[in-house]
């Protein structure tokens, strides 16, 4: 369908010349990349789910189709022949990815296999735990709720569980006995993206805190792919999807260590460039891995305000073959703004009054539908050290009130 690019080398978008990426998914996180690939003059198309997404907001052109349908998505390809094609969200048809991929039709970043095995829990997890061999809450699968009264009795209590195809905590309980399984399963079939009838169950993990590393794989001087870290992200989670994050998180030695020897090992087994977020628990010098996602991660919307190039570019310059720099600028924090009505079209009361927080900045994503806990937008801030830039951003995400326009 088309000879992969040269790395480095960009075109004129529009043109017969231009460098054509596709983005699959293109919410919040999709649209910052696609800001980024515009800077550096890539033709973008951006492709989601339901029309008017973020991202298609600011592309060269929008598609709305079922992303989960192979067929769609080989012809949507097909038609517009990119360069790169970015997944931007787990649940899209990934086997086909690795199909057009496996025959030289497209180029998956990071890889069409790091889309699979991450797009669903029990690939990455058996990949991580049993072939890797990194240090992960114990677990078990489950595909009926015979099969996840048996498995939560093994694991024991507190335990989590969560539909194997979700992000965003969609679809997770933490079960603290045996009378909480059969609710569990239920809320699983109900929140899952898609909903493939099985749940994992892992045991809880009783950490100090939390966070994404994100891992770069980008181009380095020798033409080698090299991998580099930024300063941790610590995050604050509420029912399994993020509030609020900040960076730089402090950790002792010996954790950054184990973490970054984590996030090295499981990114390299993925391969390709991009950037990844690397979900890790850590216990005093102990670090457990959580998940990846093989893309620039929620809570890494604070980099936006704290790193002098932002996930979302480093993730731009990253695919294109260029250099990136990881360098933190100051230290800062993120708060998320909820929709709180389940309404479309709605407008945003006191973005002045937000903005008027020292340091502070303001993102609103622009989705055509709020619902109650759709994240609508997210408050920014830098500051000296991150309690103070933790109160600027909850302070700036307070002051914006959802309303009907
Ligand atoms: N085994 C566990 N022990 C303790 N806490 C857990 C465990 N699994 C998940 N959590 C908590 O729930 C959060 C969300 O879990 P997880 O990342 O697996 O869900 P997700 O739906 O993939 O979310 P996202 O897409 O936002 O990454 C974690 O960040 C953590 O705070
Ligand atoms: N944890 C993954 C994550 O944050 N993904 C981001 O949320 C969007 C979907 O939002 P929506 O559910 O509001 O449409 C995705 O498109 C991506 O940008
Ligand atoms: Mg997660």
């Amino acid at each position: 369908m088309n000879i992969p690019r040269t790395p480095g080398n960009i075109g004129t978008p529009l043109s017969p010349s231009a460098t054509r990426v596709m983005l699959l998914g293109s919410g919040e996180l999709g649209k910052e990349v696609i800001i980024s690939l515009q800077r550096l003059g890539i033709e973008v198309i951006a492709v989601d789910r339901y029309p008017d997404a973020p991202g298609h907001q600011v592309a060269h052109r929008a598609h709305v189709i079922d992303m989960t349908d192979g067929d769609a998505l080989a012809a949507l390809i097909e038609r517009e022949r990119p360069h790169l094609v970015v997944p931007e969200i787990e649940a899209i048809a990934t086997a086909k990815l690795a199909e057009l991929e496996d025959a030289g039709a497209i180029t998956c970043i990071p890889t069409a296999r790091a889309a699979l095995l991450t797009m669903n829990r029990e690939g990455i997890r058996r990949l991580a735990a049993e072939e890797l061999g990194l240090a992960t809450s114990p677990y078990r699968f489950a595909s009926s709720l015979e099969e996840l009264r048996q498995a939560c009795a093994e694991i024991g209590f507190p335990c989590v569980v969560k539909p194997v195809m979700s992000s965003s905590g969609k679809g997770q309980s933490k079960l603290d006995g045996a009378g909480d399984v059969e609710a569990a399963w239920h809320h699983a079939a109900a929140g899952g993206r898609v909903d493939a009838g099985r749940v994992i169950v892992e045991g809880f993990i009783d950490f100090d805190y939390e966070i994404t590393l994100l891992t770069v794989r980008a181009t380095g001087a020798g033409g080698q792919v090299e991998t580099q870290f930024c300063a941790p992200i610590g995050h604050k989670q509420v029912q399994g999807d993020y509030v609020e994050s900040w960076q730089p998180q402090p950790m002792t030695a010996g954790a950054l260590a184990n973490a970054k020897e984590i996030a090295q090992k499981v990114t390299a087994n993925l391969g390709g460039r991009g950037v990844f977020g690397v979900e890790l628990f850590v216990k005093g010098d102990m670090v457990w891995f959580s998940e990846v996602s093989p893309r620039p991660h929620d809570t890494g919307m604070v980099t936006m305000a704290t790193q002098v190039q932002s996930e979302f570019e480093l993730h731009a310059k990253a695919i294109l073959g260029l250099p990136v720099n990881v360098a933190l600028r100051a230290p800062g924090a993120s708060a998320v703004i909820y929709g709180q009505l389940d309404q479309a079209g709605i407008a945003f009361e006191g973005v002045a009054e937000a903005l008027r927080v020292p340091e502070s900045d303001i993102r609103l994503f622009g989705k055509p539908e709020s619902f109650a806990r759709r994240r609508m937008g997210v408050a920014l801030a830098t500051a000296g050290d991150v309690d103070t830039a933790r109160a600027r951003a909850l302070e700036a995400a307070s002051k914006v009130k959802p309303v009907s326009a």
